[in-house]
């Protein structure tokens, strides 16, 4: 059942009332995708399903899932940029095939589809990452691209999440450097968190916040295991990007794991579209975050390094006016979020800190 945390909240009766959502069953490991029926079994979804993938990601592992669903009514659909219009594209299509589940096979965008249509059909959807780029394979938020820059929607989470090692490792690295770099924003999204609780009073859950904390650092303890892909590190990747997406079910926002760096990755998306992936994008912001809040921004880029993620403009393909630009216009994605980049950044300290990111 798709939940609407504002308007419980706003029922007086209500008032403390927090609503989590959380997946049921999680597998991850080799040859995980072989579960798949299995696990739809377990559910106690019966009826057609509604498979969902990328250009790339189905004709690979879409079509292996399709092949492992045999026998049962399945209908596809590919996942373009995800804009309330192609939610609704698909919407129509899940409607029109009478889908009762949906299953996500792909990259962020397929999973952040997924999320958004079945929580506003009212279904239920399996997600099943093909790389460990992002933490949103288990939250139960979904970030929509609109003309006003990213929102954060409420969504539904997966009721399953089926992470094939295998799968994940043979993805090209740069995706798996960029789930670890949207991993280490959370260093930052948390030092933003405390500084809006501070000077705005903005509510904070320990919990999500703790859990957002230590998950990073767990993650930068194992830097040197993820700087090439096997299946160890897609383990370490995917636990990381789970336990993330957990801390941002719990506090029923993205606040613990998106602060300024992901304001600033969204407001570069929009100046460069599909330049840098979402997770690269973060951990140049968080470079930038880190420095501008006067904590360890060199502690940072090494962590990145030692990934192998990019930590320049030039890293990215990126002029450093682009960047400096993104740095000053982050502000203008969800303004109601404080960040330290909302703090009246100027052009001059802008130059500079993307100067600083070239220091050796
Ligand atoms: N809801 C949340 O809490 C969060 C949401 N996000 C969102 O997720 C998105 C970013 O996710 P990300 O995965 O980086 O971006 P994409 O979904 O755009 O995937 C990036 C690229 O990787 C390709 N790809 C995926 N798996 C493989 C594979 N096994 N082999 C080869 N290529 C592959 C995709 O192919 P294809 O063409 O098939 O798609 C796509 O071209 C953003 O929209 C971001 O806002 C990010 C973090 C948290
Ligand atoms: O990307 C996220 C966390 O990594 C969450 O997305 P938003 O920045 O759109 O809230
Ligand atoms: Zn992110």
């Amino acid at each position: 059942m798709n939940v609407d945390n504002n308007r419980i909240l706003k029922d007086k009766t209500f008032d403390k009332s927090r609503w989590m959502q959380m997946p049921r069953n999680v597998v991850v490991g080799h040859d995980a995708l072989l579960q798949i029926p299995g696990i739809i079994d377990d559910l106690g979804v019966a009826g057609p399903i509604l498979l969902l993938s990328g250009a790339t990601t189905m004709q690979t592992v879409g079509a292996r899932v399709a092949g492992l669903l045999e026998g049962r009514p399945v209908t596809t659909c590919l996942v373009g940029r995800i804009t309330y219009d192609e939610i609704q594209r698909v919407e129509d299509a899940a409607k029109e095939a009478g889908s009762v589940l949906i299953i996500a096979v792909g990259g962020g965008r397929v999973i952040d589809t997924a999320k958004v249509v079945s929580y506003n059909l009212d279904i239920q959807f399996v997600s099943v990452p093909t790389a460990a780029s992002h933490d949103g394979i288990a939250s139960s938020r979904a970030s929509v691209v609109t003309d006003a820059g990213n929102v954060s929607v409420a969504a539904q989470p997966p009721l399953a999440i089926v992470a094939d090692t295998g799968v994940i490792a043979t993805a090209p690295h740069r995706l798996l450097a960029a789930g670890c770099a949207d991993i280490i924003a959370n260093y930052t999204a948390i030092l933003d968190w405390e500084l809006s609780h501070r000077l705005t009073g903005e509510a904070i859950s320990e919990y999500a916040l703790t859990l957002s904390k230590i998950t990073a650092e767990i993650l930068v303890k194992n830097a040197d295991l993820v700087s090439h892909n096997d299946e160890t590190a897609a383990w370490i990747v995917v636990k990381a990007l789970f336990s993330s997406g957990i801390a941002m079910s719990i506090a029923g926002s993205s606040r613990p794991a998106s602060g300024g760096e992901h304001k600033f990755a969204h407001m570069l998306e929009r100046l460069a579209p599909g330049v840098a992936l979402h997770g690269e994008a973060c951990g140049l912001g968080t470079i930038i975050g880190m420095y501008l809040h006067g904590g360890d921004w060199k502690g940072i880029r090494t962590s990145l390094r030692r990934i192998g993620a990019p930590t320049t403009p030039k890293d990215l393909g990126i002029s450093n006016e682009t960047c400096v630009e993104a740095v000053l216009r982050a502000c203008e994605i969800r303004p109601e979020r404080f960040t330290i980049f909302d703090t009246g950044i100027t052009r001059e300290a802008a130059v500079a800190v993307v100067e600083a990111l070239y220091e050796v």
